[in-house]
C-alpha cells in the first residue's frame, strides 16, 4: 500500500465477508498516515455481485448508491450480504476520527461509500468519477501553491541507533 502524497484512498473489502471490514480498520488504516493531511477517503465494499440484495446490472446500467445497490434485486441471488452500508458509513466516520478532520469539512459519509462490483463494473465508473471530481481541484490547488509532488529522498534520516539495542 503505497499513501506518501495520496490525495485519495480507496479503502476496499468484500461485502460478504465481515472480517475485511475490521481488517481495514486493524490493519489498513494505519498506513494511511503518509497521505496528504486533506486525503480523502472512499469506503468501498466490492463483490456486490454475489450478494441475495447485490445487483448484476451491467455497467451500462450503473448508477447509484449503496442504498440504490441494495434495493435492485436480481434473480441470480447468492448468499445474504455480510456488510451493510451502514457498517460502512460506521468505519469511514471513524477514519475521519482517527484522521482528526471534523465531519463538517468533509463529504458526506453516504457519499464517499460505495457498493460496487468489479466482475460486472456495477458503480465502478460512479467511484471514479465521484473521486475524480473532487480530487482535482485539490492537486490543481496544489500545483498553484507550488507544493512538491515528489518526494527527495536524501532527505531521509537515519534512526539514532541506541547502545542498549538487542541487535546493535
Ligand atoms: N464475483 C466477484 N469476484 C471478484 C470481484 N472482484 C474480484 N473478484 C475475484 O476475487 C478474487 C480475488 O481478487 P483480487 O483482486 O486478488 O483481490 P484480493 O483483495 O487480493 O483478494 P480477496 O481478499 O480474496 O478478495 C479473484 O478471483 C477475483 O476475480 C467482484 O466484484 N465480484
Amino acid at each position: 500500500m503505497y499513501c506518501r502524497g495520496a490525495a485519495a484512498i480507496i479503502l476496499t473489502y468484500d461485502v460478504n465477508h465481515a472480517q475485511s471490514l475490521v481488517e481495514l480498520e486493524d490493519r489498513f488504516l494505519g498506513l494511511t498516515d503518509t497521505a496528504s493531511a486533506d486525503c480523502l477517503f472512499a469506503v468501498v465494499g466490492n463483490k456486490v455481485d454475489l450478494t441475495e440484495a447485490g445487483t448484476a446490472k451491467g455497467p451500462e446500467q450503473e448508477e447509484g448508491s449503496p442504498a440504490e445497490a441494495g434495493s435492485s434485486c436480481v434473480p441470480s441471488a447468492r448468499v445474504p450480504k455480510q456488510v451493510k452500508p451502514e457498517d460502512a458509513v460506521a468505519l469511514y466516520k471513524k477514519i475521519l476520527k482517527y484522521k482528526m478532520l471534523d465531519e463538517k469539512d468533509m463529504p458526506a459519509a453516504e457519499k464517499m461509500c460505495f457498493e460496487t462490483s468489479a466482475k460486472t463494473g456495477y458503480n465502478v465508473d460512479h467511484l471514479f468519477e465521484t473521486l475524480f471530481d473532487m480530487v482535482v481541484p485539490v492537486i490543481v490547488r496544489q500545483r498553484a501553491q507550488g507544493l512538491p509532488q515528489t518526494v527527495d529522498i536524501r532527505d531521509f534520516k537515519q534512526p539514532k541507533q541506541t547502545k542498549s539495542g538487542c541487535c546493535t
